[in-house]
């Protein structure tokens, strides 16, 4: 199995704070990893030296074995990195299918204003691809009574799957969720789950719903203070001492 993402002792200080230290870890093609901690235990600071919203003081990440240390965080994206926030990220005066097709329209390839003025058959084409692609997404996602709705009105939890829509939408290679369920009620949470385990996209996430994090990751990192203190599948994770200290207050 090929390595999707690698973190190579990544070392980030904010002044006299070490946000992590040394920070190594790969997540195989296809897997879902968790990334789990307790607050302030660096996984912010992880997600965006990864993203490239941050440059690290120290290391590297590889995204399928390239070296993107200092690749900017738009090239990352455009190639196939993409992230959603703890914050939803979506255009509230665009409807539902509309965030997905601009999510889908941001990487070029139309053919611009003259293949517009032209209507050339290609660009029809894709342009049927495109919504046939969005219909899929928002069905995926559970969207699909929503496609008209103004994300600007929909409650938060509506909004963050609209925000993994989007990320899905052109198939991205590996995806980056951040608190994907923070807001999500029991059914869009059951939803989300279904969505992870049906994807062969590569998947990291930061998440705080232990049983989520459980669930659905086939490894987790558990960092403390900047450190990754453990890593394994769920069972090991769960059972190490050093995590129930840590994270748990059980040791
Ligand atoms: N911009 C910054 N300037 C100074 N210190 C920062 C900055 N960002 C993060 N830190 C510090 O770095 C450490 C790691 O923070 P980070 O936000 O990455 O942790 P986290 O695990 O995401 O926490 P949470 O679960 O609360 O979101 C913390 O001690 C934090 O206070």
């Amino acid at each position: 199995m090929s390595t999707a993402l690698a973190v190579e002792g990544v070392s980030v200080a904010f002044g006299g704070v070490r946000a992590l230290a040394d920070v190594t870890f790969e997540v195989p093609e296809g897997q879902v990893c968790g990334v789990i901690g307790p607050n302030g235990a660096g996984k912010t600071t992880l997600f965006d030296v990864i993203s490239g919203l941050r440059r690290p003081g120290a290391g590297r990440v590889r995204v399928a074995g390239e070296d993107v240390t200092h690749v900017s965080a738009v090239r990352r994206a455009r190639a196939g990195l993409r992230r959603t926030f703890q914050r939803t990220q979506v255009f509230g005066r665009l409807t539902v299918a509309g965030n997905v097709l601009a999510a889908m329209e941001w990487r070029g390839g139309g053919g611009g204003l003259l293949a517009d003025l032209a209507g050339l058959p290609g660009r029809r084409a894709l342009e049927r691809r495109r919504g046939e692609r969005v219909d899929e997404v928002l069905a995926l996602c559970g969207l699909d009574g929503l496609r008209d709705a103004y994300a600007a009105a929909l409650p938060v939890g509506a909004r963050r799957l609209v925000e993994l829509a989007r990320a899905l939408a052109d198939r991205p290679y590996a995806l980056l969720l951040d608190e994907p369920t923070s807001g999500l009620d029991a059914a869009q949470t059951a939803r989300l789950r279904e969505v992870i385990a049906g994807l062969d996209t590569t998947v990291l996430l930061v998440e705080h719903d232990m049983g989520f994090v459980m669930d659905v990751c086939d490894r987790i990192v558990v960092l403390d203070l900047g450190r990754v203190i453990a890593s394994g599948t769920p069972a090991e994770v769960r059972a190490d001492p050093a995590v129930r200290a840590a994270y748990l207050g059980t040791g």
